[in-house]
Protein backbone atom coordinates (compact mmCIF):
# COMPACT_ATOMS: atom_id res chain seq x y z
CA UNK A 1 0.00 0.00 0.00
CA UNK A 2 1.10 3.44 -0.52
CA UNK A 3 -0.12 6.95 0.50
CA UNK A 4 0.21 9.95 -0.41
CA UNK A 5 -0.41 13.22 1.60
CA UNK A 6 -0.48 16.39 -0.61
CA UNK A 7 -1.00 19.96 1.13
CA UNK A 8 -2.90 19.29 3.52
CA UNK A 9 -4.70 21.86 5.95
CA UNK A 10 -7.33 21.50 8.88
CA UNK A 11 -8.97 23.82 10.86
CA UNK A 12 -10.91 22.75 13.93
CA UNK A 13 -13.62 25.37 15.50
CA UNK A 14 -12.07 29.02 14.77
CA UNK A 15 -8.30 28.03 14.51
CA UNK A 16 -6.10 26.90 11.46
CA UNK A 17 -4.24 23.87 12.79
CA UNK A 18 -1.86 23.24 10.42
CA UNK A 19 -1.61 23.42 6.69
CA UNK A 20 0.54 22.71 3.52
CA UNK A 21 1.56 19.41 5.17
CA UNK A 22 2.76 16.65 2.73
CA UNK A 23 4.07 13.55 2.55
CA UNK A 24 4.57 10.50 1.17
CA UNK A 25 5.01 6.79 2.44
CA UNK A 26 5.65 3.63 0.65
CA UNK A 27 5.80 -0.34 1.85
CA UNK A 28 7.79 -0.79 4.90
CA UNK A 29 7.97 2.94 5.72
CA UNK A 30 7.54 4.78 8.75
CA UNK A 31 7.08 8.18 9.52
CA UNK A 32 7.92 9.87 12.88
CA UNK A 33 5.30 13.35 13.32
CA UNK A 34 6.48 15.34 16.22
CA UNK A 35 5.28 18.98 17.42
CA UNK A 36 4.53 20.65 20.82
CA UNK A 37 1.63 19.76 22.93
CA UNK A 38 -1.26 21.24 20.99
CA UNK A 39 0.74 21.53 17.54
CA UNK A 40 -1.65 19.09 15.93
CA UNK A 41 -0.17 15.69 15.75
CA UNK A 42 -3.01 13.85 16.91
CA UNK A 43 -5.43 15.61 14.45
CA UNK A 44 -3.16 14.63 11.41
CA UNK A 45 -3.90 11.38 12.22
CA UNK A 46 -7.43 11.86 12.88
CA UNK A 47 -7.81 13.40 9.58
CA UNK A 48 -5.85 10.17 8.07
CA UNK A 49 -8.16 8.05 9.78
CA UNK A 50 -11.04 9.90 7.98
CA UNK A 51 -12.54 11.52 11.47
CA UNK A 52 -12.15 14.56 10.07
CA UNK A 53 -12.24 16.14 6.55
CA UNK A 54 -9.28 18.82 5.76
CA UNK A 55 -10.31 22.64 4.90
CA UNK A 56 -7.63 21.64 1.86
CA UNK A 57 -5.58 19.13 -0.36
CA UNK A 58 -5.99 15.48 -0.02
CA UNK A 59 -4.82 11.82 1.29
CA UNK A 60 -4.58 9.47 -1.43
CA UNK A 61 -4.14 5.48 -1.14
CA UNK A 62 -3.27 3.32 -3.89
CA UNK A 63 -2.43 -0.43 -3.75
CA UNK A 64 -4.78 -1.38 -1.14
CA UNK A 65 -6.94 -3.54 -3.29
CA UNK A 66 -10.77 -3.54 -2.75
CA UNK A 67 -9.90 -1.27 0.77
CA UNK A 68 -10.93 1.94 1.36
CA UNK A 69 -7.95 3.71 3.63
CA UNK A 70 -10.33 3.35 6.47
CA UNK A 71 -10.63 -0.02 6.01
CA UNK A 72 -6.75 -0.37 5.68
CA UNK A 73 -5.61 0.99 8.70
CA UNK A 74 -5.43 0.24 12.80
CA UNK A 75 -5.39 3.44 15.15
CA UNK A 76 -4.20 3.22 18.56
CA UNK A 77 -5.01 6.40 20.43
CA UNK A 78 -4.39 8.63 23.52
CA UNK A 79 -7.67 6.44 25.10
CA UNK A 80 -7.13 2.53 24.79
CA UNK A 81 -10.37 2.25 23.32
CA UNK A 82 -10.92 -1.32 25.63
CA UNK A 83 -14.17 -2.77 26.84
CA UNK A 84 -13.03 -2.42 31.00
CA UNK A 85 -15.88 -5.36 31.48
CA UNK A 86 -14.16 -7.81 29.39
CA UNK A 87 -11.18 -9.76 29.61
CA UNK A 88 -8.23 -9.17 27.82
CA UNK A 89 -8.70 -11.75 25.51
CA UNK A 90 -12.07 -11.16 25.13
CA UNK A 91 -10.72 -7.59 24.20
CA UNK A 92 -9.17 -8.98 21.65
CA UNK A 93 -11.60 -11.38 20.17
CA UNK A 94 -13.90 -8.63 20.02
CA UNK A 95 -11.18 -6.74 17.84
CA UNK A 96 -10.43 -9.26 15.60
CA UNK A 97 -13.88 -10.33 14.87
CA UNK A 98 -14.81 -6.48 14.47
CA UNK A 99 -11.58 -5.80 12.19
CA UNK A 100 -11.51 -8.66 9.91
CA UNK A 101 -8.70 -10.10 8.38
CA UNK A 102 -7.58 -12.17 11.46
CA UNK A 103 -3.91 -12.88 12.05
CA UNK A 104 -2.73 -13.81 15.09
CA UNK A 105 -5.00 -15.55 18.02
CA UNK A 106 -5.73 -13.63 20.65
CA UNK A 107 -3.75 -16.02 23.12
CA UNK A 108 -1.04 -15.13 20.71
CA UNK A 109 -1.35 -11.57 20.78
CA UNK A 110 -1.06 -11.30 24.40
CA UNK A 111 1.98 -13.60 24.21
CA UNK A 112 3.77 -11.29 21.99
CA UNK A 113 3.14 -8.03 24.38
CA UNK A 114 4.23 -10.19 27.44
CA UNK A 115 0.46 -10.84 28.99
CA UNK A 116 -0.59 -14.33 28.80
CA UNK A 117 -1.18 -14.23 32.39
CA UNK A 118 -3.94 -11.83 32.41
CA UNK A 119 -5.66 -13.47 29.63
CA UNK A 120 -8.52 -13.83 32.21
CA UNK A 121 -8.62 -10.56 33.67
CA UNK A 122 -11.30 -7.80 33.36
CA UNK A 123 -9.21 -4.78 32.03
CA UNK A 124 -10.84 -2.48 34.14
CA UNK A 125 -8.22 -4.49 37.02
CA UNK A 126 -4.99 -3.87 34.98
CA UNK A 127 -2.65 -1.17 34.82
CA UNK A 128 -2.58 1.71 32.57
CA UNK A 129 0.84 0.14 30.81
CA UNK A 130 -0.81 -3.00 30.47
CA UNK A 131 -4.46 -1.61 29.20
CA UNK A 132 -1.84 0.31 26.79
CA UNK A 133 0.07 -3.17 25.69
CA UNK A 134 -3.83 -4.79 25.09
CA UNK A 135 -4.40 -2.19 22.79
CA UNK A 136 -1.06 -2.26 21.39
CA UNK A 137 -1.49 -6.50 20.43
CA UNK A 138 -5.12 -5.55 18.84
CA UNK A 139 -2.58 -4.13 16.34
CA UNK A 140 -1.47 -8.63 15.87
CA UNK A 141 -4.81 -9.77 15.86
CA UNK A 142 -5.90 -8.39 12.61
CA UNK A 143 -3.91 -7.56 9.34
CA UNK A 144 -4.25 -3.95 8.37
CA UNK A 145 -1.58 -2.71 6.52
CA UNK A 146 -1.21 1.06 7.93
CA UNK A 147 -1.10 1.43 11.83
CA UNK A 148 -1.34 4.95 13.19
CA UNK A 149 -0.01 5.60 16.06
CA UNK A 150 -0.65 8.36 18.70
CA UNK A 151 2.10 8.38 21.18
CA UNK A 152 2.44 4.90 21.61
CA UNK A 153 4.95 4.77 23.76
CA UNK A 154 3.14 6.08 26.50
CA UNK A 155 2.72 4.42 29.60
CA UNK A 156 4.99 1.55 28.27
CA UNK A 157 8.25 0.83 30.81
CA UNK A 158 11.62 0.58 28.80
CA UNK A 159 11.24 -3.24 28.01
CA UNK A 160 7.64 -3.14 26.66
CA UNK A 161 8.67 0.58 24.39
CA UNK A 162 11.26 -2.25 23.01
CA UNK A 163 8.79 -5.08 22.29
CA UNK A 164 6.61 -2.40 20.32
CA UNK A 165 9.99 -1.30 18.39
CA UNK A 166 10.48 -4.42 17.36
CA UNK A 167 6.49 -4.91 16.08
CA UNK A 168 6.76 -1.84 14.09
CA UNK A 169 9.98 -3.34 12.48
CA UNK A 170 8.30 -6.87 11.65
CA UNK A 171 5.50 -4.94 10.33
CA UNK A 172 7.59 -2.84 8.23
CA UNK A 173 9.54 -6.02 7.40
CA UNK A 174 6.11 -7.44 5.84
CA UNK A 175 5.49 -4.12 3.72
CA UNK A 176 3.61 -2.33 6.24
CA UNK A 177 3.58 1.32 6.63
CA UNK A 178 3.64 3.45 10.25
CA UNK A 179 2.89 6.69 11.23
CA UNK A 180 3.64 7.23 14.61
CA UNK A 181 3.43 10.15 16.54
CA UNK A 182 5.81 10.73 19.65
CA UNK A 183 7.07 13.33 22.38
CA UNK A 184 10.55 11.00 22.59
CA UNK A 185 12.58 9.09 20.54
CA UNK A 186 11.29 6.58 19.06
CA UNK A 187 14.71 4.80 17.32
CA UNK A 188 12.54 3.06 14.15
CA UNK A 189 15.41 2.15 11.09
CA UNK A 190 15.18 5.33 8.40
CA UNK A 191 12.22 6.58 9.68
CA UNK A 192 11.39 9.76 7.51
CA UNK A 193 10.12 12.33 10.16
CA UNK A 194 7.76 15.83 9.94
CA UNK A 195 7.25 18.37 12.46
CA UNK A 196 4.37 19.77 12.50
CA UNK A 197 4.44 23.69 14.03
CA UNK A 198 1.83 25.99 15.50
CA UNK A 199 1.30 28.87 12.95
CA UNK A 200 1.97 32.27 14.56
CA UNK A 201 -1.00 34.15 15.79
CA UNK A 202 -1.44 36.11 12.55
CA UNK A 203 -1.81 33.35 10.37
CA UNK A 204 -4.76 31.80 12.33
CA UNK A 205 -7.97 32.82 10.97
CA UNK A 206 -10.21 35.31 13.54
N1 LIG B 1 -12.85 19.20 18.86
C1 LIG B 1 -12.03 20.23 18.79
N2 LIG B 1 -12.47 21.46 18.46
C2 LIG B 1 -11.64 22.51 18.37
N3 LIG B 1 -10.31 22.43 18.59
C3 LIG B 1 -9.82 21.22 18.92
C4 LIG B 1 -10.64 20.06 19.04
N4 LIG B 1 -9.86 19.03 19.38
C5 LIG B 1 -8.61 19.50 19.47
N5 LIG B 1 -8.59 20.81 19.19
C6 LIG B 1 -7.41 21.69 19.17
O1 LIG B 1 -6.56 21.30 18.10
C7 LIG B 1 -5.20 21.57 18.45
C8 LIG B 1 -4.36 20.36 18.11
O2 LIG B 1 -4.69 19.34 19.02
P1 LIG B 1 -3.99 17.91 18.93
O3 LIG B 1 -4.64 17.04 19.94
O4 LIG B 1 -3.97 17.47 17.52
O5 LIG B 1 -2.49 18.28 19.38
P2 LIG B 1 -1.22 17.33 19.62
O6 LIG B 1 -0.10 17.88 18.81
O7 LIG B 1 -1.60 15.91 19.39
O8 LIG B 1 -0.93 17.61 21.16
P3 LIG B 1 -0.31 16.70 22.34
O9 LIG B 1 1.17 16.62 22.09
O10 LIG B 1 -0.62 17.49 23.55
O11 LIG B 1 -1.00 15.37 22.32
C9 LIG B 1 -5.18 21.96 19.93
O12 LIG B 1 -5.04 23.35 20.04
C10 LIG B 1 -6.55 21.52 20.42
O13 LIG B 1 -7.02 22.35 21.45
Amino acid sequence: MRLDVENLACIRGERRIFSDLSFALGPGEALLVTGRNGAGKSTLLDLLAGWLTPAAGAVRVFEAGDRTLPESLHYVGHRDALKSALTARENLEFARDFLGSPALSPPDALEAVGLAHAAALPVAYLSAGQRRRIAIARLLVAHRPLWLLDEPTAALDTASQETLRKMMEQHREGGGLVIATTHSPLPLRDAKEIRIERPTPAERPA
